[in-house]
């Protein structure tokens, strides 16, 4: 029997009271909690302790900079304890690879290790938004690239569209986790995503986990939302 596709909600907020509001509303009917950006630099990181307590924390902070300055911040994010935490593949092989080798070391219980996502090519863009940045190739080719790249050197998983699942398992199998943003139930508005699907599709194609922000946090009655979206999950 195939597992669920698991439901990670994004509170993304500068408010530490609309996050607890979303933690305490939302938190125990999604699987996990996405904190990122805009919450960290906003509110600090005892309020990111303080909001994830009692829930699996995605912390989304996506970090790129020179090896050794990727792995000593996430080694000094340990204490946060997230159950996956975001690099960008971009920084290369020798950052991958020092960022698994921090998590290690601060959590030589390998059960208790944060899984090492690699974001491949943000949802955001799409063809032209690639080119660009001077990458002169589709998004499929290049998070096929990356996502090769990171598995190779370490990542547990990677972030991508669900555009890109099936793609991405023909090439790597089935253990590297895959987290997918740039999810929308039908009828919702897109926003800035560019490289969209829904729920039902994403959990079809092979998603391990989607992340939904704006469709649940924006909607008139977020719980609801929610549990919409894992209806449609558990019936996928
Ligand atoms: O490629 C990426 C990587 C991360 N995200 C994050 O997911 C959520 C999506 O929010 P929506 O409101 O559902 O669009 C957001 O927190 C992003 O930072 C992504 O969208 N794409």
């Amino acid at each position: 029997m195939s597992k669920r596709t698991k439901l990670i909600a994004a509170f993304d907020t500068n408010s530490r009271s609309q996050a607890e509001e979303w933690s305490s509303t939302l938190g125990n009917t999604v699987d996990a909690i996405k904190l990122g950006l805009e919450f960290t630099y906003a509110c600090g990181l005892d309020a990111v302790r303080e909001v994830s307590a009692g829930h699996k924390l995605f912390l989304d902070l996506k970090l790129h900079d020179i090896p050794n300055t990727v792995a000593s911040g996430l080694s000094a994010l340990a204490p946060l304890r997230p159950a996956l935490t975001t690099i960008h593949a971009c920084g290369g092989a020798e950052m991958i690879s020092r960022s698994r080798e921090a998590l290690e070391k601060s959590f030589p219980d390998e059960a208790q290790r944060p899984r090492l996502l690699a974001v491949t090519v943000l949802t955001s863009m799409d063809d032209a938004g690639l080119r660009e940045t001077g990458v002169d190739t589709t998004p499929r080719e290049q998070v096929l690239r990356l996502g090769k790249l990171a598995i190779a050197s370490g990542a547990d998983g990677l972030v991508c569209s669900a555009h890109e699942i099936g793609l991405l398992r023909d090439a790597l199998g089935d253990k590297p986790v895959l987290v997918v943003p740039g999810i929308r139930p039908a009828g919702s508005a897109s926003n800035d995503q560019k490289r969209i699907m829904t729920p039902t599709q994403a959990a079809q194609a092979g998603a391990d986990w989607i992340v939904v922000g704006r469709p649940i946090t924006r909607a008139v009655n977020p719980a609801l939302a929610a549990q919409d979206i894992m209806a449609e999950l558990a019936s996928a």
